[in-house]
């Protein structure tokens, strides 16, 4: 059975490999995700393939650019038909309120709905040492409350933040907001380059509305076995 909060992150830099897998996990998987890797790889033929198997698809391209350049190429991708954009928050207020308002003029002109726009805050990768070492003196979680308010404020739909900081972003940002959490990592699997991770099972109990998962389920030797315990973990907490 599938659960919708799960989006299974497509890290992979051919079709044969995407296809393979999304065949294997069939309908217990309705959600995935295309980053870099794969988008700069084989380009919008990803999209069209997701899409005519009806799933949904989360673009994390992570636009980062002065805000008309920013807006322009959401648009741009808004084109393509998928479930959610994001921009990185660190571009700022402005650029990401003319972001969600020009993808909002384009919604209404082109009379299709908007995709989600969310914001990543700091990358589940970083730790403090990391932090640090960027002239920061504020906590990574004092900065990544900080950011989600400012990206509410600015009308986006949510974050992407570490499970370890979804409690206190709920409780800053209010139940409607999208808070998207990688690093989710279950008991014993490998941590890889993460840093800030989570249990499937904890990431929802503090408050993350969707998971983002790659490797714990892409490099399993039974990848649709790996995704259907993540599942049934997903599935205690409602
Ligand atoms: O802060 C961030 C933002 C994005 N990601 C992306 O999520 C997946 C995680 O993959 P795993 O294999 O489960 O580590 C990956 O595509 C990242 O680009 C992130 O990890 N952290």
């Amino acid at each position: 059975m599938a659960d919708h909060r799960l989006i299974v992150a497509l890290d992979f830099h051919n079709m044969d490999k995407v296809k393979a897998l999304v065949t294997e996990l069939g309908d217990s998987v309705i959600y995935y995700k295309v980053g870099m890797e794969l988008f700069y790889s084989v380009g919008t033929e990803v999209i069209a393939y997701l899409r005519e198997q009806k799933k949904e698809i989360f673009l994390d391209l992570k636009l980062h650019d002065i805000p008309n350049t920013t807006a322009q190429g959401l648009a741009s991708l808004m084109k393509l038909g998928v479930t959610m954009l994001n921009v990185h928050a660190t571009g700022g207020y402005t650029m990401m309120k003319t972001a969600v308002e020009n993808l909002e003029k384009q919604a209404s002109t082109l009379n299709t709905p908007r995709p989600k726009l969310i914001a990543v805050t700091i990358l589940t990768s970083m730790n403090e040492t990391d932090w640090q070492g960027l002239g920061q003196t504020m906590k990574i979680q004092e900065q990544v409350v900080r950011l989600a308010k400012l990206t509410k404020e600015a009308g986006l739909d949510g974050v992407v933040a570490s499970p370890r900081e979804a409690a206190l972003i709920r409780q800053a940002c209010g139940d409607d907001f999208l808070i998207v959490t990688p690093g989710v990592r279950p008991v014993g699997a490998a941590v890889n380059d993460q840093s800030r991770i989570a249990t499937p099972a904890s990431a929802l109990e503090n408050g993350a509305s969707h998971l983002v998962v790659g490797r714990p389920i892409t490099a399993a030797d039974d990848p649709k076995a790996a995704a259907q315990k993540i599942i049934a973990e997903m599935e205690t907490i409602q």
